[in-house]
């Protein structure tokens, strides 16, 4: 052997040396290797050696096979992770899809495999991953170990694209890919990453918890690379095609305006979704079908400071059949929301709303409001979470005020059981009520008497992390704080309710729409305001803050508050009332203070609703003759329901 292949040789040893194998195996692979390369050593030494590394995978793997073939004598200690830990990506990677890897030969199948061992942080954990002991608190990002045993690897195939509804036009502009797998229709995505692999991997592999490795399988696909696959949550999917949030939007459009140089990522089978996937699929949900009323998503981050008044005033055919002049407000929001909310449709001679638009609650006076930093305590904060909560292994504290578990699931849409239970407490069973013991709205009528209280919904929390949290404000337990991610319209009814609000796009069951926002009014300041407005025969919208009330043997005034959003407000001053079964429901939104007698009160979507349908909840409304203990005034209902309590109607 001359001096320079002695050179070439110590060279290759060199470089397989971080991949384990000896010098003796190397020379040895060298020498099976060359002939077979015509002598050259350019060829070995192409792209990294990348011949001869997959050349001394292969051997390797062809030996273990030997091995394990033959009987075994004894059982050996041993210092490898035990079998029934996964090895997600090895296990997964076989079955990836019609363009299978036993196809392959053998030298390109090992060297996958080991690129993928090599940047996966979960195969190298999960012998050592460790489920911590305190039940209550767990810092996201920490490791999970999973069981082999629990996992069940289902084949994954690509679906035509021409079998995905709507699809088509969002491939052109994207590189969203979707799949089936042998259990169920999984989504999968090429989009943009600006994460690494590792954060991915990790990422998705503690949203996933112990069981949802389930159906987690990395697919190879042409044109993406395998070592940036992230897995998403195949049950989302569908929904996800209508549901945006804004953050979701935000990336979308940064995506779309090509402004951040963000790095290609691969393709995603599996059990869970991270927040990154929420956005691909909300580009999809952005880009497909677009609508002209639809805000793009390259505006969102430049929705300008609009006053509010009609902009255009266009000559149609309205829905009364005559040419009438349409008055069109193209944001009643005037740019205080993320998204423009344009008013639509109204007839000429109907009033325009009458009222100054507001995102977030403000004190009208004398109500009591608290959100120091102090009263937080650190049961009602994660103080050692980073990043999304909803990725830890477990819930953290801001999961305890919600029974120990998130109420949204990844990609912002609560929970089915929850929703579920809330739905059902309001809906069709009697409603569940509970009594003050010296209830505010009574005394407010000047009635001292115990027992007078008509009874008040018993109401479900959200728990929101907040400001005080150490997780990240992408978490996904932030949803309501983060507002309106929805394309809405105000419009005109045409039953005679006056105006109302429509989804612009379909939305999916449990979708947070809309907060209800107003001034936060005390109880004597409403009864005054009911009282004015009821001489003038007007009528004021009101939300009651009444969860808690009947915690305290005798609730302060001041304490015990109402959002009215009359003159003050957002969008959901415009959504009207439907009689049991509308298609929103209300829920208390714990988020900056944990004394319940403030709370946000936010709507979120009972059922999966299709694009320009009314928006509509139940105000709790008791219509008949004695309305007049209720601080909502009932009126004609127009609901249409045929559960309508309006006997009168
Ligand atoms: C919170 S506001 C809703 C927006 C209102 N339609 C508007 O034009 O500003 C509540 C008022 O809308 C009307 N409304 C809401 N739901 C209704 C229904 N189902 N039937 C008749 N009127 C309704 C009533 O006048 C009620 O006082």
């Amino acid at each position: 052997m001359s001096a320079k292949e002695r050179k070439q040789e110590a060279d290759a040893c060199k470089a397989m040396k971080p991949f384990g194998f000896t010098q003796l195996q190397v020379k040895s692979a060298i020498k099976e290797l060359l002939p077979l390369y015509g002598g050259s050593w350019e060829l070995i030494k192409d792209s990294k050696y990348e011949v001869l590394l997959e050349f001394l995978l292969s051997k390797n793997e062809e030996e273990d096979k030997v091995a394990k073939s033959k009987p075994k004598v004894g059982k050996k200690c041993s210092t490898e992770a035990p079998k029934n830990m996964v090895e997600v990506l090895p296990l997964a990677l076989p079955a990836i899809s019609s363009d299978s890897e036993d196809s392959q030969p053998l030298l390109r199948r090992s060297r996958r495999r080991q690129q993928t061992d090599k940047s996966n942080p979960v195969m190298m954990q999960t012998s050592v991953g460790k489920v911590q002991d305190n039940e209550n608190e767990r810092p996201c990002g920490s490791q999970c170990s999973f069981n082999a045993e629990d996992m069940e690897i289902p084949l994954v195939r690509l679906l035509p694209w021409h079998q995905i509804e709507k699809a088509s036009a969002f491939k052109k502009k994207s590189n969203l890919q979707l799949v089936e797998s042998t259990v169920e229709r999984v989504g999968c995505v090429a989009g943009q990453s600006s994460k690494s692999f590792g954060e991915e991997i990790a990422e998705s592999t503690q949203l996933h918890g112990r069981n949802a490795v389930n159906d987690a399988k990395l697919l190879s696909h042409e044109g993406y690379e395998e070592d940036k696959c992230k897995k998403v949550d195949s049950s989302q999917i569908d929904k996800l095609f209508c549901h945006k949030r804004k953050r979701s939007l935000r990336s979308a459009s940064r995506q779309e305006k090509g402004k951040t140089p963000l790095k290609p990522h691969g393709v995603v089978v599996g059990g869970g979704l991270t927040s990154d996937l929420g956005t691909a699929i909300s580009c999809l949900a952005t880009i497909v079908e677009p609508k002209k009323e639809q805000i793009p998503a390259s505006e969102l981050d430049e929705v300008p400071l609009a006053v509010v008044h009609p902009e255009t005033v266009e000559k149609q055919t309205s829905a009364c059949g005559t040419i009438k002049a349409i008055p069109y407000v193209e944001d009643v929001c005037k740019g205080e929301e993320r998204v423009k909310i344009p008013l639509v449709n109204g007839c000429a001679d109907e009033e325009l709303p009458d009222f100054l638009y507001i995102s977030q609650n403000f004190v009208y006076d004398k109500a009591y409001v608290n959100f120091t930093l102090a009263s937080i305590t650190d049961r009602d904060c994660c103080t050692r979470c980073f990043k999304d909560c909803l990725t830890c292994c477990m819930p953290c504290a801001c999961a305890n005020r919600t029974g120990g578990e998130f109420v949204y699931a990844p990609g912002g849409l609560l929970k089915d059981s929850f929703l579920e239970e809330i739905i059902s407490s309001q809906r069709f069973k009697r409603p569940k009520l509970i009594f003050c013991r010296d209830c505010p709205l009574e005394r407010s009528k000047g009635k001292y008497e115990p027992k007078s209280c008509k009874g008040h919904l018993e109401r479900n929390f959200i728990k929101e992390c907040w400001s005080k949290c150490r997780c990240s404000k992408q978490c996904g337990n932030r949803v309501v704080q983060c507002g309106i991610s929805v394309a809405l319209q105000v419009f005109q009814t045409p039953e005679g309710k006056g105006w109302g609000v429509q989804t612009v796009n379909d939305l999916p069951r449990g979708a947070f729409v809309s907060e209800y926002v107003g001034e936060i009014i005390t109880n004597a300041e409403m009864h005054e305001r009911n009282i004015q407005s009821r001489s003038g025969n007007k009528h004021i919208y009101l939300v009651p803050l009444d969860a808690d009330w009947y915690t305290e043997g005798i609730l302060e005034d001041e304490k015990a508050l109402y959002l009215d959003g009359t003159l003050y407000g957002n969008v959901a001053r415009f959504i009207n009332h439907r009689c049991c079964d509308a298609n929103l429901v209300g829920i208390p939104v714990e988020i900056e203070s944990p004394d319940h007698h403030y709370y946000r009160f936010a709507f979120f979507t009972t059922r999966e609703i299709a694009a320009m349908e009314e928006l509509t909840w139940d105000y709790g409304i008791e219509f008949g003759e004695q309305d007049h203990h209720q601080p909502v005034q009932a009126f004609k209902c127009l609901c249409g329901s045929s559960f309508c309590r309006d006997i009168n109607r």
